[in-house]
């Protein structure tokens, strides 16, 4: 019997952010790190992998030769290795979840002083259960929005000091889900926020959360 499904992976889409007001395009991290050519789609290929393997029961054949693939992918990329302030994966805030795999790779569709709204597509690697998105992934999902909002709006480092997610109704896995976020109020170094995850209409999580913009030599 086949068990032939519909694939609804979207069709990846190139971030509004991805493009410089002059039009062109960015290639590299915030703090000027060149990006390999092809970068972004080697990160996008990962997160499908993810869901991949977390949507298959594969045979003892591709076991054994995903489990080579990896382990000489793993060498390979142990040569590559570099200290923090030079890696790639987390710096690159053009790219959906900033290439970082842990956090879902969010759109950005419009992005202004005061907030922003995009859309995130979460797939089977975020399973909680029943067809639901993961509780622990829904704050990764606000931090990193928030966090890098009060970044944007703030212009410097700053730290989670609170996250609170309330859960209001399920959040599909497989389904585009609308996402927002805004600045509730600034109060010197202070930044409080606010973000909404929602599906169609019906909103399935919110949070509120303080980031402090950290002082000179504070890590
Ligand atoms: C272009 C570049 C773009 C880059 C984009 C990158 C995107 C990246 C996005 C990724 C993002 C990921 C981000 C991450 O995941 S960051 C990782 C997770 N967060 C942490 O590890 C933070 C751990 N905590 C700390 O380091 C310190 O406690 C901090 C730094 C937060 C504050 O210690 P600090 O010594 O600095 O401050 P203070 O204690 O003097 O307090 C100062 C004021 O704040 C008030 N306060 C403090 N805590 C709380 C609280 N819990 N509720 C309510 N209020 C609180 C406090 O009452 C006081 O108020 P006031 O008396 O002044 O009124």
């Amino acid at each position: 019997m086949s068990h032939e499904s519909p694939d609804p992976r979207p069709e990846p889409v190139a971030p509004a952010a991805l493009v410089r007001t002059d039009g062109s395009v960015t290639d590299r991290t915030w703090d000027g790190h060149l990006v390999p050519e092809g970068y972004s789609d080697m990160i996008d290929g990962v997160r499908e992998l993810l869901d991949r393997i977390a949507a298959a029961v594969p045979g003892a054949d591709l076991v054994a030769s995903t489990t080579k693939a990896v382990a000489e992918l793993n060498d390979r990329f142990a040569e590559h290795a570099v200290a923090e302030p030079d890696q790639l994966s987390g710096r690159l805030i053009t790219v959906p979840g900033r290439a970082q795999l842990a956090v879902p790779a969010v759109h950005i569709d419009e992005i202004g002083e005061d907030g922003m709204s995009g859309h995130v597509w979460f797939g089977r690697h975020f399973l909680g259960s029943n067809g639901v998105v993961h509780g622990g992934a829904i704050p990764m999902l606000f931090d990193d929005l928030l966090g890098r909002f009060a970044i944007v709006g703030g212009g410097a480092r700053s730290r989670t000091a609170f996250l609170h997610v309330d859960y209001r109704s399920v959040a599909p896995i497989e389904t585009t889900l609308r996402v927002t976020a805004h600045v509730e109020r600034v109060e010197g170094r202070k930044h409080f926020l606010r973000g909404e995850l929602l599906d169609g209409d019906r909103l399935c999580a919110e949070a509120s959360a303080l980031f402090l913009t950290l002082k000179d030599g504070q890590q």
